[in-house]
């Protein structure tokens, strides 16, 4: 049990990424909120295998591009359980399309869920866990945000996506410095390529589907499960306390493999 009572939020905790993430920290004993914009009934059904895993969780609506979400989520946590102590911001949107005829809306749209998104969630977060102070493991907390492997390299159908991804990164490396001093560690993980709704449509293309599995050394494309123990030993003060400002390629040696 690497968060036993450790209260954690996770944005887009519904489905994909997020609800994975969110189930097995349940399962190493933390007491879970999640963020949802989509469908009720998505978010009630995470609830519910969260607490059929024997943990707590608690379902709150709200579109991370607006401020106001992000305090109302912590206040959510505080209210609940009364405290947070981990924060993992997984949002995001990735509406492929080509370079010249993005349309601004789509442009706007995915910097303002992906990146401002995570901007004021992390920055909510980050202000109740020094509020809360250092425990007496000199820990006030620690954030994981999803970035990805599109940090670090460019897809065609991606230029308003990939930036928001580096931004995402770049996030994690300043507010690191920014919030060494309050015992609060930020990280990031980089997700290869993971089947979940985002790519859905992307990888229906039977072609563009065998090409990235066969660019993967570790033979498939992920499961939404392969990003919960990176996520979990970042978050464990326990296992990283000495990890902040840090990266972890969760990829299937995707990365690496020019030839
Ligand atoms: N699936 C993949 O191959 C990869 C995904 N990622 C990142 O992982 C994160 C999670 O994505 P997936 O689980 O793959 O996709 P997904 O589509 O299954 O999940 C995305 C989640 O974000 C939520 N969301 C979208 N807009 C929102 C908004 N405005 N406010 C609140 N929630 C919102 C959705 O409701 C959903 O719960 C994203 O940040 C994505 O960029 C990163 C690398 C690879
Ligand atoms: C949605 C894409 O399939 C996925 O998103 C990422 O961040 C990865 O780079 C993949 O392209």
């Amino acid at each position: 049990m690497l968060l036993k009572d450790k209260v954690l939020l996770v944005t887009g905790g519904s489905k994909g990424i997020g609800r994975g993430i969110a189930v097995a920290a349940a399962r190493h004993g933390a007491k879970i909120g999640i963020n949802f914009a989509g469908d009720e009934a998505s978010a009630q059904s995470a609830v519910e295998e969260i607490k059929a895993a024997g943990g707590q969780a608690f379902a709150l609506r709200g579109d991370v591009s607006k401020p106001e979400s992000a305090t109302a989520f912590v206040a959510a946590a505080v209210e609940a359980y009364g405290r947070l102590d981990v924060f993992v911001n997984n949002a995001g949107i990735c509406p492929f399309h080509g370079f010249l005829d993005m349309p601004v809306e789509t442009v706007d749209r995915t910097i303002a869920v992906n990146l401002n998104g995570a901007y004021y969630m992390c920055q909510a977060a980050a202000n109740q866990m020094v509020k809360q102070g250092k425990g007496a493991n000199g820990f006030a907390g620690s954030i994981v945000a999803v970035s990805s492997i599109s940090a670090l390299v460019g897809g065609e159908y991606q230029t308003h996506y990939t930036p928001t991804k580096a931004g995402v990164l770049s996030l994690m490396q300043s507010t690191a410095i920014a919030l060494g001093k309050h015992g609060i560690r930020c990280n990031a993980v980089l997700p290869g390529t993971i089947l979940t709704d985002i790519n859905k449509d992307d990888l229906a293309d039977l072609k563009k589907r065998e090409y990235m599995e066969a660019r993967i050394p570790l033979g498939r494309l992920g499961q939404p499960e392969d990003l919960a123990g990176p996520v979990i030993f970042l978050a464990s003060d326990e296992l990283a306390g000495y990890v902040t400002g840090a990266s972890l390629l969760v990829d299937g040696g995707m990365f690496v493999n020019l030839q």
